[in-house]
């Protein structure tokens, strides 16, 4: 049993005393501890290692105390396990030398035995959960198939992603295969992590706001609605896509525990939208924790309020920004953990 189970009580609707809370990309470069690994290590080394993974971890949940971890990783670990070289480049990012751009390139793409090949996420789980101690839930992760390949065809991060869209628009077939080999890796391998010790994963999405509303449909959200249906009966699924209020109504019919929210979609639009009864996650605009603390607290308090306290998962709209100071880091997750609801 998890002594504070906050966050699961609120992933399962039920009525709790305060939100949960966490921070995408809690693990990362505004904590000195982490800079400190970084020196020291390379990023996959970070990340092929359970011992250095699950201290970086654990990092920013003995400094602030969230209400979950999540285990410190990278989506791009599954292309990597289907044989698409991946290297993470300081100061410039995740590039891949080799990308993706022919029905060729998609026939070399292995769906690999993922218990085996990414056997060293397992592992980080298990030592995380043991630092745990069972004080408060981990969270495993994926990229959505349509986030994995954009950066499988575009090779690099990007604005617009548009290598990767002119490869889906003209080459349809071989993206679709693509996108289906990229979906079955991924149920697999988020079915392992959740044995390993997961107790809730979400999906990211991080582009699917690069896509039209139709576009969408076609090649992002039929693939994450598949990997929602494997693993609902497995742990409870977070479906987060960053510019998709557009599909809200979609995405709350999926069977997903909970919607991740991004800043420019208000509280009152996602309730909304996504009919009012699933509990949502998100969505205070990562910039704004460059406020003053007081004035964070005020905009999480007025949050909490606009969001209502139950169904409700106290998050950034996306992953906390590198230089963020770190008493504001703390102001953000104390005016949760001090929230009184207004009577
Ligand atoms: C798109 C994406 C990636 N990775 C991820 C996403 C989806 C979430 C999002 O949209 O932010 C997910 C991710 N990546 C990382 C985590 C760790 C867990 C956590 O702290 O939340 C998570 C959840 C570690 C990381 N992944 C990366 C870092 C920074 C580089 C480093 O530590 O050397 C960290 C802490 C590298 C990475 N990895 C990726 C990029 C674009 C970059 C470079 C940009 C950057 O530096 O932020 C791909």
């Amino acid at each position: 049993m998890i002594k504070n189970d906050l966050f699961l009580r609120a992933l399962k609707g039920e009525t709790v005393e305060r939100p949960p809370v966490w921070m995408m990309r809690q693990a990362g470069r505004y904590l000195p501890e982490f800079m400190e690994i970084k020196a020291k290590y390379d990023f996959f080394t970070r990340c092929q290692t359970p011992e250095l993974a699950s201290e970086i971890t654990v990092q920013p949940i003995r400094r602030y105390g969230m209400d979950a971890a999540i285990l410190f990783s990278d989506i791009l670990v599954i292309p990597q396990a289907m044989n698409i070289e991946v290297q993470m480049k300081p100061n410039f990012g995740p590039y891949l030398p080799n990308p993706i751009r022919s029905q060729k390139d998609v026939d070399n793409v292995i769906v690999p035995d993922v218990k085996e090949a990414l056997n060293y996420v397992y592992e980080a789980i298990k030592a995380t959960k043991e630092k745990l101690n069972d004080e408060i839930p981990l969270i495993g992760f994926a990229g959505s198939p349509w986030t994995i390949l954009c950066y499988c065809v575009q090779g690099q991060g990007s604005k617009n992603f548009d290598k990767a869209k002119e490869f889906c628009f003209t080459n349809p077939i071989a993206a679709h295969q693509l996108l289906q080999k990229i979906t079955d890796t991924t149920i697999t391998y988020l079915k392992e992590k959740v044995k390993a010790g997961c107790n809730a994963v979400q999906v990211f999405d991080s582009w699917g706001g690069m896509l039209s509303p139709v576009d969408y449909q076609e090649f992002s959200w039929q693939y994450i609605q598949q990997i929602i249906d494997a693993l609902k009966d497995d742990a409870p699924v977070i479906a987060f896509g960053k510019g998709c209020w557009f599909a809200l109504d979609t995405m709350a019919k999926s069977g997903a525990s909970a919607l991740g929210i991004d800043w420019t979609c208000s509280a009152s639009n996602a309730r909304y939208l996504t009919g009012g009864n699933i509990t949502l996650q998100g969505n205070f605009d990562p910039t704004r924790l460059f406020s003053p603390p007081a004035e964070i607290k005020k905009m999480v308090t007025q949050m909490i309020n606009d969001f209502g306290k139950d169904k409700y998962i106290v998050n950034l709209g996306h992953g906390i920004l590198p230089n963020i100071p770190l008493e504001n880091a703390k102001a953000f997750i104390d005016a949760v953990k001090e929230y009184k609801s207004p009577s």
